[in-house]
């Protein structure tokens, strides 16, 4: 294993990072006690239940005995944050914050900017991931190691992909719940309980969730399908084309992307 046997520090064990750890820790990736967590107060939310975790409030005693450090604080305060990590393979999945950032945050070249998401927890994030100059082919087999104890995982070109999927898969159950809302709002209009229109929605978006998933066809092609089929699924689905749903979905996106440009930064 690319990272078993070795230290794996973990600054920030929030929402995000919490997940990560249960995640490198239940995969067998990061065996017990070779997880350091390093927060602003000690052991925290659900890793602080877990046991064999090494908990520290000293960020620099953390890096000095880890040989992976993985930075999931709010981007504020990893840009404000400086450690001696030249030599250590360091990994951030904080929104916007830039490679040449990270270079500067670590003192070291050997640095990937990524994105993943809470649902590590389940072991369904998707985590995207850019390297710079100095990560060598042995850093990238560790990078995958970790991140494919989350869900799936790719190595992209250009970071600035990075800011895409932060706005599109960073997120869970993110924009999906607020399309689900939609649908509840819509049933319980038209006089379903709010109990049942809740469990119809879960079911809905579970069972879409898994064809999409189980499936390497374009989610354009199953739209296709029931527009072929001509029934009643497609008089919606031309209304909803009609009404601007992709423009809309875009425009959405695009300010959450836009935002990953000025978040954490003093004039953000
Ligand atoms: N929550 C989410 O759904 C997602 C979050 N992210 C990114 O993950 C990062 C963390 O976000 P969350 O987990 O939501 O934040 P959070 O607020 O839930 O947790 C932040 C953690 O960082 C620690 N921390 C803050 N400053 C610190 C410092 N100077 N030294 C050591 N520890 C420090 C806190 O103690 C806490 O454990 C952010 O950069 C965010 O953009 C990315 C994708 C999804
Ligand atoms: O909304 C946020 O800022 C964080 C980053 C991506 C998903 N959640």
């Amino acid at each position: 294993m690319a990272v078993r046997g070795r230290n794996v520090g973990l600054i920030g064990a929030g929402q995000l990072g919490g997940a990560i750890g249960a995640a490198l820790l239940r995969a067998g990736v990061v065996t017990q006690g070779h997880l350091w967590v390093a927060t602003r107060s000690g052991p925290a939310g659900d890793l602080a239940a877990v046991p064999g975790v090494n908990w520290t409030t000293d960020v620099e005693m953390l890096v000095a005995r880890c040989e992976v450090i993985l930075l999931a604080l709010p981007p504020a305060a990893g840009r404000a944050l400086r450690f001696a990590g030249a030599g250590r393979l360091v990994v951030s999945v904080m929104a916007g914050v830039r490679i040449d950032e990270l270079i500067a945050i670590s003192g070291g070249a050997r640095v990937v900017r990524a994105m993943s998401s809470p649902a590590a927890a389940l072991g369904m994030a998707y985590s995207p991931w850019c390297a710079g100059a100095g990560v060598t082919e042995a850093d990238r087999e560790r990078v995958r190691a970790l991140f494919s104890a989350c869900g799936s995982t790719d190595e992209v070109p250009d970071e600035s992909q990075i800011d895409v999927f932060t706005a599109i898969t960073g997120p869970v159950p993110g924009f999906v719940a607020a399309f689900a809302d939609a649908v509840q709002a819509y049933a319980q209009a038209q006089g379903v309980a709010p109990d049942v229109a809740r469990r119809a929605v879960g079911q809905l978006f579970h069972a879409a969730g898994a064809t999409l998933a189980g499936s390497e066809r374009p989610a354009a092609d199953f739209v296709q399908e029931m527009v072929d089929y001509a029934g009643t699924t497609a008089a919606g689905l031309e209304a909803l084309r009609a009404a601007g749903l992709c423009e809309v979905v875009a425009d959405g996106l695009e300010a959450a992307r836009r935002r990953c440009l000025s978040i954490g930064r003093p004039e953000g």
